[in-house]
């Protein structure tokens, strides 16, 4: 009968990946969408742009909108200090279903809040249910005609402060001309792009930097 994608990843995962280690499980997932069948995760060239930066930012607090299969939450997850609160945000439960086994077989559901349902719903709610005042770090990889809107949201709730940082996803394809219209624009923030490749492809990418510098 017939199996989802979403499905065939996590069933290459729990296949080929070893419980408890995350380099493994991230392996796993990119050689099934490499050499089976194209998918939406970050990848291995943009996500090693993604752990530099977490790696400098070290943050405290972390939000990812868009957890799909959990493929960039385990990379996120896997370089954050003991301390750390991180929250991954999906609005699919279908998606969100295997994101949880998928982050759980790499041995990291303490490490990480998974949350569903919609931004807008739920940026407004973070502080108070769940005890955070402002994120170091957010990575935007969810609905792209939402990055500009819910960036606005999150200021409007002060959830950001001098010194976060936004790094988006996919701002070329399938594109957000409008975040980067604004925030290139805006004195509030100082942005720059890492060149790179849509996922499994040869297309061309940037991921989006930007830190908030008032
Ligand atoms: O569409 C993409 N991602 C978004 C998924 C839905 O996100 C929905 N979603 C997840 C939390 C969440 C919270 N609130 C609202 C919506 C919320 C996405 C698409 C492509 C892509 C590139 C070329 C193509 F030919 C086809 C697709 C590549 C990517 O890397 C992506 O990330
Ligand atoms: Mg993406």
């Amino acid at each position: 009968q017939f199996v989802s994608l979403r499905q065939r990843i996590l069933s290459a995962v729990q296949k080929n990946a070893t419980r408890g280690d995350p380099r493994s499980v991230i392996r796993a997932i990119d050689q099934f969408c490499s050499q089976k069948e194209w998918a939406m995760n970050v990848g291995n060239e943009k996500g090693c742009i993604l752990d530099s930066v977490v790696s400098e930012v070290n943050p405290a607090t972390v939000l990812e909108l868009g957890t799909y299969c959990g493929y960039s939450t385990v990379r996120i997850a896997s370089l954050l200090p003991p301390y750390a609160k991180f929250i991954t945000l999906e609005f699919n439960p279908d998606f969100a279903a295997v994101a949880r086994q998928v982050i759980a077989w790499a041995g990291l559901e303490d490490k990480v809040q998974l949350v569903e349902g919609a931004s807008s719903d739920w940026i407004p709610k973070i502080k108070e249910q769940f005890g955070i005042k402002t994120f170091d770090l957010v990575f935007l990889d969810h609905w792209k005609e939402h990055y500009l809107s819910d960036t606005k949201l999150m200021e409007e709730c002060g959830l950001l402060r001098k010194g976060s940082v936004l790094l988006a996803d996919n701002v070329i394809c399938p594109g957000a001309p409008d975040y980067v219209e604004y925030v290139r624009s805006s004195p509030r923030y100082k942005s720059h792009y890492f060149r790179s490749h849509l996922e499994y492809t040869k297309a061309e990418e940037n991921l989006w930097y930007l830190g908030i510098i008032e």
